[in-house]
This record gives structure tokens, sequence and C-alpha cells, in this order.
């Protein structure tokens, strides 16, 4: 069998994806790392969807055998490790993306009760979103605003739409209309989990970021972007506002925690947040040295401001826009 590393995360974090055998040479060392290593599983997938668990009793050589006419692969997983899109025992995650606007959309789900929530859905993908939680069989009681985005219209009242029992939630100081109105020190939970809500305003005045203590992860908005943060230039940004909320509320937590942004413009996933304290090339600088590079930033408005902050105020439903309250 070729064995062909798929992603090495960190030297202790390696998946390896196994490719339908040409040759079983390695089987022998795979079923012997596989049988010792607490951690890791071997999957029968068929490309796109994981099919079995392989345990221990069985014989491995014999079943990749005869996975490879039938189109099987086998996939050595790390449970340790961790990969946007990878599902692990207990939770799922999927980091989605909207080409158009470059935003990232988060699912996260309780793998025992199916419950899931979704952070800044967007409108122009609602229908890919709802069909990988339909595929996956989840339950989304959530559609969870970071803020009231300027540059795309969210697609929690078009989930709500599909899902009833899905509660749209936004910042309370945001004046956005939503089901569920967010302050600091709420939780959301979903199954067994909870996300932290802290306030991180300067992007816009209701900015949220939600910290999911339990898998050191925190999902920032456009409060802290990878190696940049959101402008400060429109809805109630503050320059001096961001810089403290970014490093009391974001930069104090663990520096092992991943950084999920609402968007990257560059191609970039993720962040941790010792990364983003060291080498942010804006954060890390001085209050006034930040504020001075905010305020000379320069950048055109965004595309669809106009169509996206009016709506926004109103969860994507354009039916209410009329009666929306003001920006
Ligand atoms: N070109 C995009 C908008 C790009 C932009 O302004 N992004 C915002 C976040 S969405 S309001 C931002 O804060 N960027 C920070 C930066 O340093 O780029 C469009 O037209 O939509």
């Amino acid at each position: 069998m070729r064995l062909t590393p798929y992603l090495l995360w960190s030297s202790r974090c390696a998946i390896y994806h196994l490719l339908p055998p040409s040759g079983y040479s390695n089987m022998a060392g795979l079923a012997s790392h596989w049988s010792k290593s607490k951690s890791a599983r071997l999957l029968i997938s068929n490309g796109t969807r994981q099919l079995h668990i392989l345990s221990k009793r069985h014989n491995v050589p014999e079943i990749v055998q005869n996975l490879a006419p039938a189109g099987l692969h086998v996939t050595c997983q790390n449970t340790r490790a961790f990969h946007p899109g990878i599902t692990d025992d207990s939770f799922i995650f999927r980091q989605l993306l909207d080409y158009k606007s470059y935003t990232y959309t988060y699912l996260l789900a309780d793998s025992t009760t199916n419950e899931a929530i979704l952070i800044d859905p967007v409108i122009e993908t609602v229908e890919r979103d709802y069909r990988i939680i339909q595929e996956l069989g989840l339950k989304l009681i959530a559609a969870v605003n970071t803020h009231v985005h300027a540059d795309h219209v969210t697609g929690s009242g078009e989930m709500k739409r599909r899902v009833p029992s899905c509660k749209s939630m936004i910042a309370e100081v945001s004046k956005a209309k939503a089901d569920l109105k967010l302050k600091a020190k709420d939780s959301i939970k979903f199954g067994q989990f909870e996300l932290e809500v802290r306030s991180t305003p300067g992007h816009t005045n209701g900015c949220l970021s939600y910290v999911w203590h339990e898998k050191g992860m925190v999902f920032t908005g456009d409060a802290l972007l990878i190696r940049g943060c959101g402008r400060t230039d429109f809805q109630e940004g503050s320059a001096a506002v961001l810089y403290d909320s970014v490093h009391t509320q974001i930069f104090s937590l663990p520096q092992h925690f991943k950084v999920f942004p609402a968007h990257d413009y560059t191609g970039q996933t993720m962040s941790t947040v010792g990364e983003e304290i060291k080498f942010n090339p804006r954060l890390r600088r001085s209050k006034s040295e930040f504020t001075d590079i905010m305020n000379n930033l320069k950048l055109p408005y965004p595309k669809q401001i106009d169509k996206a902050l009016p709506a926004n105020m109103v969860c994507g439903i354009y039916d209410d826009i009329s009666t929306a309250s003001s920006v």
C-alpha cells in the first residue's frame, strides 16, 4: 500500500491518506502503528463519505485488499489531530467559504445530540449550507451573527425560512432585528457545548466574538483577522476601541487558541492567538501606532454596503426591510 501524507498539521498531528493499493509493502508497518496507537483510527470511505470505522479486531490487510476493487479508500486518522472539516468523536466543525465576499461561515455541532449552530451564514450560500446540515442529519438551532456585516447579506433569515427551529442571534447593541439579542458573558449552548459571548467592538459597535473554551477556538468576526483586523471607518468604528477589544478580550486567551475570523482575503483559514500577538502587523504595535495605521488605510467602501446594511438590520429578510430601524 502506498502511504501518502495528506496533511501534516504538526509533528504529533499527522493525517495520512492511504491511496488504493498498488502493493501492500507498508501495510505491516501501518497495522503495527495503528494497533499500538491509542489515537489513530482507520476509516473506510468512498472518497466523499466516511462509511465505517475499523476496530482493532479487524484484519486490516485483508480488508484493504477487498476495498480497492470497489473503489473504496482507507484513511488513517490521528484522532488527536485537528483540522477544519475533520470530525472528531464529539463534535463537527466545518469552515465554509463564500467566494464572493470571502466570508467564512462556521458550522459547529455536537455529534451526540446533533444540535448545530451556524456562525455568520451568507445569503448566497444558504442552499449549500442547508444541504450540508441535512446530509449530516443535524438540527440547526441557531444562526449566530458576529455583527451587522457591511459587505454581504446575512443568511440568517433565509435559513430560518428553511429551518423553523433556527433562531437568529446578534448583539443587542447593534439594534438589529433577531430572535435573540446577545451581550457579553452570555453563552450559546448547542448540545453538550457552549460558546462564551465576548464583546469586541471597534470594527462596529456591536461586534461580538465567540469563545469555545473546551475546544480552544475563538470566532472573531471582523474584530481580529489573520494578520489584520476589521476596518474602523464606518458603522461607529473606532481604532482605539478595537485595539482595546482585541488586546483585552482575544489576546488574553491562551496562546494556543485557534483564531477563526469572518474573512480572509489571502487564502488563510485560521491562526492562533499566539501567532497574532507575535505577527499581526497592526495589533502587535502600540495603540497610537495602531490608530495611525487604521486612520490611513484608505480602503474603498465595500461594494454591497448600501444593500447589506439595511438587509442585515433585519436578519436578511427583504420583506422586512421597510420596517427596519435605521443603521
Ligand atoms: N472589497 C470588499 C470589502 C473589503 C473590506 O473592506 N473588508 C472589511 C471587512 S467587511 S466590512 C475590512 O474590515 N477589511 C479590513 C482590511 O484591512 O481589508 C468588498 O467590496 O466587499
